[in-house]
């Protein structure tokens, strides 16, 4: 049972509100805090949800070796700091890793040990809405998103365990169950 997980699923599908929820009821889960070039949207804070940096800034930390893996997703770049994730877990503390399909995959190959967990929509139509309802990205981000939401679909069977978020108490309570379950054996 490793002690990295990573939680991927296409833009809008509720990977960040069940991760909240999960790290409200579980304060031992850590969260790792990417960097991105992406501007914040309104309420995120930085050192919070996202380390925001210049396009320049985040090809330095490449270059300098300071990211565990990173990608480009929709014209913006992410990645993960290394160091928070490594001392994690060297403490023997689980630390959860919210990314997007490429980076999933440098984690699978670097960290073969990871849990791997694919988070679904009911369908596509719902991922839509959902993401226009949270009503935080311009017209052409969520054309973006919505084009690479077919592709990270398509790949959800390379995952350990998918999970459909229809309903959200039972999305959460599989992951819930399938973090803790896994880790009693
Ligand atoms: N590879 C990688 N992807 C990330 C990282 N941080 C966030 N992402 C992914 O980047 C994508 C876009 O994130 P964001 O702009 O916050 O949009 P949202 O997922 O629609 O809320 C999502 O699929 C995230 O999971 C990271 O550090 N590395
Ligand atoms: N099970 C669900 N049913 C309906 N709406 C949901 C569900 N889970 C999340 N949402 C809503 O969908 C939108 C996108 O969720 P968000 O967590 O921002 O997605 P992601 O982090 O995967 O991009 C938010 O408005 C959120 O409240």
């Amino acid at each position: 049972m490793g002690a990295l997980i990573v939680l991927t699923g296409p833009s809008g599908v509720g990977k960040g509100t069940l991760l909240r929820s999960l790290i409200q009821r579980h304060s031992e889960l850590y969260l790792s805090i990417s960097v991105t070039t992406r501007s914040p949207r309104p309420g995120e804070v930085d050192g919070k949800n996202y380390y925001f940096v210049s396009r320049s800034a985040f090809e330095r930390m490449v270059a300098n070796g300071e990211l565990l893996e990173w990608a480009e997703f929709a014209g913006n770049l992410y990645g993960t700091p290394r160091q928070a994730v490594e001392e994690h877990i060297r403490d023997g503390r689980r630390i959860i890793l919210e990314i997007e399909l490429q980076g999933a995959r440098q984690i699978r190959k670097n960290f073969p040990d990871a849990l791997q967990i694919f988070i679904l929509p009911p369908s596509l139509l719902e991922l839509e809405y959902r993401i226009r309802s949270r009503a935080q990205d311009s017209e052409e981000a969520i054309t973006r998103r919505l084009q690479r939401a077919r592709t990270e679909i398509a790949a959800a069977d390379e995952f350990d365990i998918c999970i459909v978020n229809d309903d959200f108490a039972k999305a959460l309570d599989r992951i819930e169950t399938t973090l803790f379950a896994a880790a009693a054996c």
